[in-house]
């Protein structure tokens, strides 16, 4: 983020009489001293008294850039109250009113992000990076980058996505602690295709339809290039770019630079994560072997063909499957119905691998039709189409199997495939669910007790495995690491955890999992040979993942104390 002292010193109120005296301070600041949980007590009241998550955002966003620490201590002692205001549901809002809200998010001179334009040469964008942020001691170390594209399941929203790589960043800081003043979120903007926005008189970017592939790959690739040549140890991480872009400069870039792609891989990892501990679930409850699974992706975009992936490589490298067995496990749906290879339309590159060629030239278009054709034992919505799992189709699950696996994972919660309420009701409260957006409790009439629903969302990996990976710098990010990731995640379940039935740990652990998960993905970078030498170090002293948390930034970390 942007890192003025004025934003990661500022103490405000908190500052002692003798340091206002020394840094020349006095009568700017009311005469009372306060310690930062009196602050912190101010600002929850305050923030619970308005009635609008968006004014929440509002308000927090410009706590972040005018009192760093105290922003980071409310967000990680109260991040499930704060996880649905600086992110998903909230976040989605913010970046769709972007235009409107932009004047009241930071004060007058301090930016919301780094802006770069696709069209500048290579030596304007080193100039703009090196510029953002001039007063800075400290070089970024992940950037999380978009060209909002396809923000959530809302769209391209060009400029607008920037809430997105901001409330990323702000999760790995408080569910890694990755130091605030070394992240950095950055929108290229390369227009949009949103007719709509580019007539908004108010609209922020640049007003002309995204460039033809020739054009987008060279553009991308002189941002990241400039990206690289000012901070060389930087990690990337691409985050809501149209499937059309995902997957190719995924395979462009995962060989050649420390990057992932957080849609396709690190929601791969984490439903994977929730699967393994779902398909335990089933198993001992309901005697389904892993083999016998039979799972329908609702969508086929960038999130659905990572999370088919990864779950797949589980089959093959975990259950001794083999690729074809595994494979075969799968059924993907997009737009215009079951994907086969004879359904007569031209496939993108990103569904051929899962099209089906054992439909008798029959097509299944209509969810229902397709689910008594499949009989599937898991449903995973990764489509952006509120309420596609109707009433029906969940109680048609719940015939079909004791424990169904019900995965709505499309963000924000309006573009949920169903709510958890919706699922509990159909199956008789039997489903087994998780996610994206996290949905209310619900509680059981008869038996009056409270259901917490799982949130499967990439929050529980990213942080993780990009702490993992500045740690240990490995030169890319490998699909073991990943997988690895995935596994760590899984397991970090506490003993009261796994007897409740959950999926995933509670969100209050996630400084604790995402320690778990970093030590994941620095052991295969030693098992890689390919370890910065202070994590080989680290981990030749048997302190491999107290060496972690150590390197994790918190509130109460040194600060440079000079401004108000
Ligand atoms: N929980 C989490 O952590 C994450 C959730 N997501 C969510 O996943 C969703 C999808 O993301 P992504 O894959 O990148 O997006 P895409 O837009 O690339 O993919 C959407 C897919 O849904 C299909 N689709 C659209 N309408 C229908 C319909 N009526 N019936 C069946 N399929 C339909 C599209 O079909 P077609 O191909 O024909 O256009 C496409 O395959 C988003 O809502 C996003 O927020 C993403 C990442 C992480
Ligand atoms: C969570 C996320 O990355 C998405 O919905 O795109
Ligand atoms: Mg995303």
């Amino acid at each position: 983020m942007f890192n003025t002292d004025n934003s990661n010193g500022n103490e405000g109120t908190a500052m002692s009489l003798s340091e206002r005296k020394a840094l020349h301070l006095t009568g700017r600041l009311p005469s009372v001293v306060e310690d930062i949980n009196t602050q912190k007590k101010r600002v929850l009241q305050y923030l619970r008294s308005k009635p609008s998550m968006l004014e929440k955002y509002i308000l927090m966003a410009r706590l972040r850039t005018t009192h760093m620490r105290l922003f980071y201590k409310i967000v990680i002692e109260e991040l499930q109250e704060l996880a649905p205001i600086i992110y998903t549901p909230t976040v989605g809002t913010a970046c769709m009113e972007y235009s409107n809200i932009y004047p009241f998010l930071t004060p007058p001179g301090v930016p919301d992000g780094l802006f770069l334009s696709g069209t500048d040469d290579f030596e304007t964008l080193c100039d703009t990076i090196r510029s953002y942020d001039p007063s800075s001691a400290f070089s970024p170390e992940i950037a999380v980058i978009s060209d909002g594209s396809r923000i959530l399941g809302l769209g391209d929203l060009g400029v607008g996505g920037m809430g997105i790589p901001i409330g990323k960043l702000q999760l790995y800081v408080a569910g890694a602690g990755i130091d605030p003043r070394r992240t950095l979120p950055v929108i290229v903007d390369l227009g949009t295709n949103n007719e709509r926005l580019r007539t908004d008189p108010y609209y922020l970017g640049q007003r002309k339809a995204r460039p033809a592939d020739k054009e987008f790959y060279e553009s991308v690739d002189r941002v990241l290039k400039a990206l690289k040549t000012v901070y060389p140890n930087l990690l990337i991480q691409f985050e809501d770019w149209s499937s059309e872009h995902a997957f190719g400069l995924l395979e462009k870039y995962q060989n050649q630079l420390l990057c992932f792609n957080d849609d396709i891989q690190g929601t791969g990892a984490v439903i994977l994560s929730g699967m393994i501990n779902a398909i335990a679930l089933a198993h001992t409850e309901s005697g389904v072997s892993p083999d016998s699974h039979r799972i329908i992706f609702y969508g086929a975009g960038s999130a659905a063909i990572g999370v088919a992936r990864q779950i797949q490589s589980y089959f093959q490298i975990d259950c001794g499957m083999t690729e074809e067995e595994a494979r075969r496990l799968f059924w993907i749906v997009d737009s215009k119905g079951l994907v086969t290879s004879d359904r007569g339309d031209k496939l993108p590159q990103h569904k051929v691998y899962y099209a089906r060629n054992d439909n008798n030239g029959k097509q299944y278009k209509n969810l229902m039709d397709i689910v008594n054709y499949i009989q599937p034992t898991a449903l995973i919505g990764l489509s952006s189409t509120s309420g596609a799992f109707t009433t029906d189709v969940l109680k048609r699950m719940a015939e079909l199997n004791a424990r169904p696996i019900v995965f709505p994972l499309s963000n924000p919660a309006t573009k949920a495939e169903c709510t958890f309420a919706d699922a509990m009701q159909a199956t008789d409260n039997r489903v087994i669910f998780a996610s994206g957006t996290a949905f209310p409790a619900y509680t059981i009439a008869e038996t009056q007790k409270t259901m917490v629903p799982a949130q499967g969302n990439n929050m529980y990996i990213f942080p993780g495995l990009g702490l993992g990976a500045v740690l240990a710098q490995p030169k890319t990010i490998s699909d073991v690491m990943i997988y690895k990731a995935a596994k760590a995640l899984a397991d970090s379940l506490s003993p009261q955890e796994r007897k409740q039935g959950l999926l995933y740990p509670e969100l209050d652990r996630i400084r604790d999992v995402s320690a778990i998960v970093a030590e994941a993905v620095c052991r295969e970078a030693i098992d890689q040979g390919t370890a910065s030498s202070d994590i080989q170090n680290a981990f030749n002293k048997g302190h491999l993942l107290g060496y972690i948390e150590e390197r994790m930034w918190s509130p109460e970390s040194k600060l440079i104390k000079n401004k108000i």
